[in-house]
Formats: C-alpha cells, structure tokens, sequence
C-alpha cells in the first residue's frame, strides 16, 4: 500500500496502517528526519495510549501502556546499536515474541532482522512537508 500524507494527515494515516496490518510488528525504513519518531506517535495515540512518546535515549527501548496500565507496545531505536550481537543480548527475541506492538526505528541495523510476522515501512521525503509511505 501506498500513501501521501502531511502532519495533519497523520491521524488518518495511523488508523489507515492499523487496518492493513494483520501483524503486531512493523519495522520503520527511513532517513533521518523522515518522520519515523512522529508516525509511531501517531500509532500509540490511535492505539489509545496517553503515554509520551519520543525516541528512545536510554537502553535502545521505550514501553507504553494503555491507561488502564495493560502494556500496549515497545518501542526500539537501533540507530546507535553496535552489532547485530548486541540485539540479542537485550533480549529482541523475546520482545518479538512478545504479544505487545513492536514499533522498530532503524532496522536495516540488524540485516537478520526478518520474521515472518514483520511489516514494512519506507517512509521516503518528497518535499519539507510531505511524505510518500509504502507499506508491505
Ligand atoms: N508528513 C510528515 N510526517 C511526519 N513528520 C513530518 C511531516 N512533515 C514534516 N515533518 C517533520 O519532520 C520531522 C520528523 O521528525 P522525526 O523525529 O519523527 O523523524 P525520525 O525519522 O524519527 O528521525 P530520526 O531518525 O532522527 O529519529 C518533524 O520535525 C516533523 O514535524
């Protein structure tokens, strides 16, 4: 699937992408500045979830919940992730398998990186507002 979207499009984007899907875990193909932080924001809140969300900074993993406290997703960032070793060891597998959202930023860290389960997204810039998505 293919969409266009600006900002203010992102609500509908997220429900959109939450209807096409038939797994829990997607992985977020994008440069720098694309929007990758800023779609999953949008995931989170249409999922129903009142937490903050921002990339994470400490130990490569962010969770949230729903409000009534069930966990609802983690969030990885594997920008600075050293090897693909490294995953492992932080226990991805487990995550994976876990029955929460998995919302994955730089995935192309970790080239084994391909369960069966796992969507794709490429978010590519087209101009300084607009975005093109494809979704596998
Ligand atoms: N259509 C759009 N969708 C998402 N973000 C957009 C869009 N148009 C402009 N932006 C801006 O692009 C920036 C995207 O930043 P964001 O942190 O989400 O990117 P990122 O891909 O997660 O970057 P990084 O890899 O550095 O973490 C924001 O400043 C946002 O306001």
């Amino acid at each position: 699937m293919e969409l266009i979207y600006t900002e203010q499009d992102l609500p509908s984007i997220a429900r959109t992408i939450l209807e096409y899907v038939d797994t829990k875990i997607l992985a977020f193909y994008a440069p720098m500045g694309a929007g990758k932080t800023t779609l999953i924001k949008a995931l989170i809140k249409e999922l129903g979830s009142t937490d903050n969300v921002s990339s994470p900074t400490f130990g490569l993993v962010n969770e949230y919940q729903l409000d009534n406290g069930e966990l609802l997703a983690y969030h990885f960032d594997f920008y600075r992730l050293k090897d693909e070793t490294e995953a492992l060891d932080m226990g991805l597998d487990d995550y994976l398998q876990s029955n929460a959202w998995i919302f994955m930023e730089w995935p192309e860290k970790i080239p084994n990186l391909t369960p069966e389960n796992m969507h794709s997204l490429k978010i590519e810039i087209l101009d300084q507002k607009t975005r093109k998505l494809t979704l596998v």
